[in-house]
């Protein structure tokens, strides 16, 4: 798991940066925004900037900062209440922001993003274009999930999430995630203050997920396994995590001119082509596929195609193009990609040889149920 540390951050050398800070710190223990707090942000991205590199933030901060505009002292549970939190408080943040930012005669760009507006492709290339076209003038967007309309359906659920998500939309070189600890320890520290230190390890080593776990303090909302997962997600294109604390100072800077700080967790080579990025970040599929054992094969180790003969069953409701899950008969996801058929259609040519789609549905678009093209294995 451990990896031989490196002596120059993997923040030195990256060009396009997505830089992630938490409710903790951007506010004052989720009472109101820190407004000092939010200029050191954008005093440090200044200074990023002025060496040429490319940043977007996402910060988060909407609901603490429309909690103190409300008078509200406790955090609200129903969701409306909380979108309405998010909307009064989003005008907060963004407002901080400009203002701290205007010091260094830098512009920032709000924008508010769902899953919704990830998944739908058209909306994908818009929202990419877009931040392309801000980090082409010199202005810094600023992201935030687009709480006041999200449902549980579209939301992405945190920013840590979030933050990887827009560092594959963008192909950022790293992402950095600023919270109120150190970085990854071997257990939660709050817990257990004899916790080790992780300095490195490789993204998507699956026995840092056992390491880490929620929420430490009510404001934030992800914990330790989200940023975890968040690495994991952001090097399926081949960008580099740093977890690192928000109250070192100047931890931005120093990660820029190499300093190793926090927990570095670097990607593998291997990177999924753009189209195939776009699929791997669908977090919500529309329907499952349960294939047989000679499926799998053909899938996970021969490279082939899904054909509806491998199809054992088929789950949920969705039309040609959608995303769906293929599972093996124990449950377990191997692959996902965009599907050729209906769910209806897929029920009945299930178990069949391709031959007999023509027959069965009266026309045949496609032999494979899914196209090895148009799928990636999990
Ligand atoms: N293994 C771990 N190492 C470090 N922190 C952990 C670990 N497991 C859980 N945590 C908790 O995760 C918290 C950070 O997540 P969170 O509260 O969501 O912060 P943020 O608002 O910055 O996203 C820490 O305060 C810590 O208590
Ligand atoms: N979108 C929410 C933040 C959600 C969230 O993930 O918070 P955190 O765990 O503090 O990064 C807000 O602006 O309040």
């Amino acid at each position: 798991m451990a990896k031989p540390a490196s002596t120059v951050s993997v923040v030195a050398t990256a060009k396009r940066v997505v830089a992630k800070v938490g409710s903790s710190l951007v506010t004052n223990d989720g009472r109101g925004l820190d407004r000092e707090a939010v200029a050191q942000w954008a005093a440090q991205i200044a200074a990023l900037h002025a060496q040429g590199k490319e940043v977007v933030l996402v910060s988060s901060g909407a609901i603490a900062e429309g909690m103190a505009r409300l008078g509200w002292q406790k955090r609200p549970t129903s969701m409306n209440e909380l979108q309405a939190a998010a909307a009064v408080g989003q005008m907060g943040l963004a407002q901080a922001y400009e203002v701290a930012f205007g010091v260094h005669h830098i512009k920032a760009a709000q924008i508010l993003l769902t899953h919704e507006d990830l998944a739908d492709r058209q909306r994908y290339l818009n929202a990419r274009s877009t931040i392309f076209a801000l980090l082409r003038l010199g202005v810094v967007p600023i992201v935030n999930e687009n709480d006041t309309v999200s449902t549980e359906e579209i939301a992405v659920g945190d920013n840590d999430t979030l933050g990887a998500l827009v560092t594959n939309l963008i192909e950022a070189d790293a992402l950095i995630i600023l919270t109120d600890q150190r970085g990854l320890y071997e257990s939660d520290p709050r817990k257990n203050p004899e916790a080790k230190f992780v300095s490195h390890a490789q993204a998507g080593d699956v026995s840092l997920e056992a390491m880490a776990g929620g929420a430490g303090s009510g404001i934030g909302k992800g914990g330790m396994l989200t940023k975890i997962l968040a690495a994991k997600r952001a090097a399926k294109s081949g960008a580099h995590t740093v977890i690192a604390s928000g109250r070192e100072p100047d931890v931005m800077v120093r990660l820029a001119a190499g300093e190793c700080i926090g927990t570095e967790l670097r990607a593998s080579v291997q990177v999924l082509s753009a189209r195939k990025q776009w699929m791997a970040d669908h977090l919500r599929v529309r329907g499952r596929l349960v294939l047989d054992d000679g499926a799998v094969k053909a899938l996970r180790d021969e490279g082939k195609s899904l054909l509806p003969i491998g199809v054992r069953a088929v789950q949920g409701r969705f039309e040609p193009g959608d995303v769906v899950a293929c599972l093996d008969k124990n449950g377990t996801e191997l692959a996902r990609g965009l599907v050729n058929y209906s769910s209806a259609d897929a029920r009945r040519i299930m178990g069949k040889p391709s031959g007999d789609i023509a027959s069965i549905l009266g026309m045949m678009n496609e032999a494979e149920l899914m196209h090895r093209d148009n799928l990636i294995l999990i």
